[in-house]
């Protein structure tokens, strides 16, 4: 039986003994060596043992008692002089080296003593060649064992007879080495025999026949003492037995196994729709195969059992009940291989139609995308219709919280929701309530961002050619710098609504760049007294805070695609405190200051009252603020009025009486806002018919279109500053002048003007500036830059033209125009339109450069253009003192060459 096992054993060649054994075996080899060397070590003493380590390795032990002096002694302290002479090592040598020729001799002679001794104890002994290279150490530690362990009997009393059973108990770390006395003496016999048979050049797991079985056992027996066989026949059995157990209970598990795949088919009837569920049956499938397979190599090996047990008709109807069962297997796994494709190709299809459905879905969404910009677009066009629709002028108010340094109390104003607020009142019967609706309502709380977002849209409009007016509008204190600059101390988040209003507009246009070039001009001036003050050519001394102050920017859009022009305009306008002069107690020129702006502010409102009830004549021309206001004012400009309420009690008053102006201007309908937008035909087409309108009225007039004037012409300035406007009285007051600006310099900080000494001179005194008298009748004009160089070629494209709001100008009203600087010279004070020229400090500074009719007539493109310059009324000196020349009313050749420029805001200065 041992014999069949050791032989499934060879056959398999994976069995218990391979690497489990071996590893056991070294592991148990290394602590039985160790253990012997340490007894060695405690029975001579380290200075004796010094060549024997505490734990050597095969070759240190083998080394350390080649010599024979450390087992003889060890010998002699069993039984003193039971090796009388024991030949010492050379003083101070430590290992005696391998074949070394001195001791030679000697240490046989140690080795046979030793070996001769140990017998006669009955010690089971080593060869002396054990101690050689290649030697058997294990034989070497077997012996020194016993001689431990005849020590310990001994030392123990020696009680009874001492018999080495080769037991050895390892330290209590290697409990797992633990065995019973027989598996050592089996294992022993088994290593040794192993060796053997790897000696003989034969691997241990092909020993595949019975023959080398049995020589292997006879070996492993002869090896061993007779009394020792039987305990090594006992290990062997239960050895035997236990493997048996164990292949019995794989068996059992194998034959589970296939019991089970045996159930799969049967089980088929459920149909495989997922992949994955096929793609398992097939593995379980396989895996059944593979262990029917190994079943049937199990079989082979029983059915040469059932051949041998000559049952010959069993083990063919076995395989064939096997062959049949391989077979129904192998139908089953094409099946389930056949419905897997089918399940994959199902699968495929589905994702081809998931994918195409994708792509179409995708599709829709690009389309999409490419219709998001038009539909962006159209909503910006909406947005304004709606706002148009809307028509009227917007009213936002603001409640401004209570002051750190000022009076607190309970607020009279509070803003309901986002589009009421309450006024508390005093009433007869205890407080009441008044409540008003605006557009928007912002308490106290709201940001400056919060503000601005609603202002936002209009900002649009103006680069979208539209006029659009921002004014704050509130009694003195009750924020209206605060709303459209900022508090004294700037910060990002605090900046006022003409900060973020350029901002925006700088980067709106940049973000058009790519369909539309913008330019952008600025203007800033403040009202005061009635009198319209140039802020850019102010040196600051001048100017007065209860004036109205503002930015105006006026910005000109083309199309780069189709040409046209687009001008739109934004006022942004901080009026003067709204409380009425009979309410305060200002004297002298304070008072005088307070009328000025009760009238002005009183001026808006009539304009709004007459607007409100839309009656055919609005009084603009009551004031120099609904004058400059007026294209804002009227029916194509979008205006946004900010009404600011202070919290304070001792306001009511004046809160009440701003809600009801503000109430009232609410009301207003301006109509649909239009943009200012010309194609390049239409606009051509203008100027053309106007042209010959003015031609044919030249004609009816008799006149030959020659100028008799005194001409002074600017070479193409940069910048031309005109001027408005009479009051209508034929008072010459008000002077505009328009400055540009690069973008980045505006926003970098606030705007300044930096004048030469030449400007500094007559900077803050407006009045110093040449009038000129427009023919243009009595319309205000409006400011607008354009491309001359078609009438002009050596004009740069930024020359500047005016033209007339309505739009109505004709070409040759454009050129007339243009023709302003070609202006006589005249000492009146009636004119009804006065005209400043701000020149450009250009040809080495020298202000603006006259020339001859003659020179400025031949630039002129053709005689038809010629004879198309109208009549040009003269041009009013300012300050008094009339051009000598004029007095006579002849035309001095040249006029006003040296006259200095007012004001000139440069480029990157800031
Ligand atoms: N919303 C606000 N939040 C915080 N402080 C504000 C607010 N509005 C105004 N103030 C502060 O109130 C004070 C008066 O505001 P502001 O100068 O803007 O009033 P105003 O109406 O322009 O006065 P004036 O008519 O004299 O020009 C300033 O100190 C300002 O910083």
């Amino acid at each position: 039986m041992a014999e069949g096992m050791l032989q499934i054993d060879a056959l398999q060649g994976k069995s218990l003994n391979d690497m489990d054994l071996a590893i056991r075996k070294a592991e148990e080899a290394s602590l039985r060596r160790f253990d012997a060397a340490g007894w060695l070590r405690k029975m001579v003493g380290v200075v004796t043992a010094r060549d024997l380590p505490d734990h050597p390795s095969e070759e240190d032990f083998r080394l350390g008692l080649r010599s024979g002096i450390i087992i003889c002694n060890a010998l002699n302290k069993i039984y003193p002089a039971a090796i009388p002479k024991v030949v010492e090592a050379p003083s101070g040598s430590v290992i005696v080296p391998d074949g070394a020729a001195l001791s030679a001799f000697q240490y046989f002679e140690n080795v046979r003593n030793f070996l001769n001794s140990a017998e006669e104890m009955g010690i089971p002994v080593f060869e002396a060649s054990d101690l050689e290279q290649g030697g058997k150490s294990s034989r070497i530690v077997n012996c020194v064992l016993a001689l431990k362990s005849y020590y310990e009997w001994k030392e123990g009393g020696g009680k009874g007879v001492w018999k080495f059973c080769g037991t050895w108990k390892p330290h209590s770390a290697s409990k797992q080495f633990v065995r019973k006395s027989s598996d050592d003496l089996f294992v022993n016999s088994l290593s040794r025999n192993s060796s053997v048979v790897e000696q003989n050049g034969q691997d241990f797991n092909d020993m595949g026949t019975s023959e080398a079985l049995h020589s292997f056992v006879r070996e492993l027996l002869s090896d061993n003492k007779q009394e020792d066989i039987p305990l090594v026949i006992e290990s062997m059995i239960s050895k035997v037995m236990e493997e048996f157990e164990q292949r019995l209970a794989r068996q059992n598990e194998q034959t589970e196994t296939s019991s089970r795949c045996v159930d799969v088919p049967s089980s088929n009837e459920h149909q495989v729709v997922e992949v994955g569920t096929s793609l398992r049956d097939i593995d379980v499938t396989s895996s059944c195969l593979s262990s029917e397979t190994s079943n049937i190599m199990e079989d082979e090996s029983w059915s040469k059992n059932d051949l041998c047990n000559g049952n010959p008709k069993q083990h063919v109807s076995k395989r064939r009940d096997l062959i049949e069962y391989h077979q129904r297997s192998m139908q089953e796994l094409k099946s389930t291989l056949h419905s897997t494709k089918e399940d994959l190709h199902l699968l495929h299809m589905k994702y081809q139609e998931e994918l195409q459905y994708l792509g179409k879905h995708l599709n829709g969404l690009a389309g999409a995308a490419s219709r998001y910009q038009e539909v962006l677009e159209e909503n910006r066009k909406l947005y304004n219709q709606v706002q148009d629709l809307k028509g009227n002028i917007r009213v936002y108010c603001r409640i401004r919280p209570f002051l750190p340094r000022g009076p607190t109390g309970l607020s009279t104003a509070e803003a309901l929701d986002g589009q009421t607020i309450s006024i508390i009142t005093p009433a007869k019967n205890g407080k009441g309530k008044k409540l008003f609706t605006f557009n928007k309502v912002f308490g106290p709380s709201a940001s400056q961002e919060e503000v601005f977002s609603d202002t936002q849209p209009l900002i649009r409009s103006v680069l979208d050619g539209y006029n659009v007016c921002i004014f704050a509008y509130g009694q003195t204190g009750s924020g209206k710098t605060y709303t459209m600059t900022g508090p004294q101390e700037l910060t990002p988040e605090s900046l006022g609504v003409n900060y973020r209003a350029l901002s925006d507009l700088f980067f709106i246009s940049q973000q058009r760049k790519d369909s539309m070039s913008y330019d952008v001009f600025v203007q800033m001036i403040e009202i005061y007294n009635e009198q319209v003050r140039d802020l850019l050519v102010s040196d600051g001394v001048n100017k007065n805070i209860l004036g109205e102050n503002c930015v105006t920017v006026h910005v000109q859009g083309r199309n780069l695609t189709s040409g046209s022009i687009t001008c739109g305009s934004m006022h942004l306008v901080d009026l003067a405190g709204s409380e009425r002069a009979d309410k305060t107690d200002a004297v002298g020129d304070r008072l005088k200051e307070s009328q000025h702006i009760n009238r002005s502010l009183s001026a808006l409102g009539d304009v709004i009252a007459s607007l409100a009830q839309k009656q055919s004549h609005i009084p603009y021309r009551n004031s120099k603020l609904t004058q400059l206001l007026q294209d804002s004012l009227g029916g194509q400009a979008k205006t946004l009025m900010f009404i600011h309420i202070s919290p304070e009690p001792d306001a009511l008053a004046e809160t009440v009486s701003t809600l009801k102006f503000a109430e009232r201007v609410s009301t207003v309908e301006l109509g649909a806002a239009r943009a200012n937008k010309d194609s390049s035909v239409v606009r051509e087409l203008k100027e053309q018919i106007a042209s010959l309108k003015a031609a044919l009225s030249r004609q009816e007039r008799g006149e030959d279109g020659a100028t008799n004037g005194y001409l002074t012409y600017s070479p193409a300035p940069s910048w031309q500053s005109i001027g408005d406007v009479s009051k209508g009285e034929g008072q010459t007051e008000s002077v505009l002048s328009m400055h540009s600006f690069d973008g980045e310099d505006l926003m970098a900080s606030p705007i300044s003007v930096v004048s030469t000494e030449e400007e500094r001179s007559v900077s803050g005194d407006w009045v110093d500036k040449v009038m000129v008298k427009s023919h243009l009748g009595d319309q205000s004009p409006e400011m607008c830059r354009r491309d001359t160089s078609k009438v002009y070629p050596e004009h740069s494209l930024s020359e500047i033209a005016v033209l007339r709001r309505d739009n109505s100008l004709g070409r040759n009203q454009f050129e007339g125009a243009a023709e302003l600087e070609y202006v006589e010279v005249e000492a009146s004070d009636e004119s009804d339109y006065q005209w400043q020229t701000n020149g450009v400090k250009q040809n080495g500074g020298g202000g603006t450069k006259a020339k001859t009719p003659t020179q400025n007539q031949r630039q002129m493109k053709s005689p038809e253009i010629r004879s198309l310059i109208p009549q040009l009324p003269t041009r009013k000196v300012a300050n008094g003192s009339n051009s000598p020349s004029m007095k006579n009313g002849k035309k001095p050749a040249v006029v006003d060459g040296r006259r200095k420029p007012a004001s000139t805001v440069r480029n990157g200065d800031s």
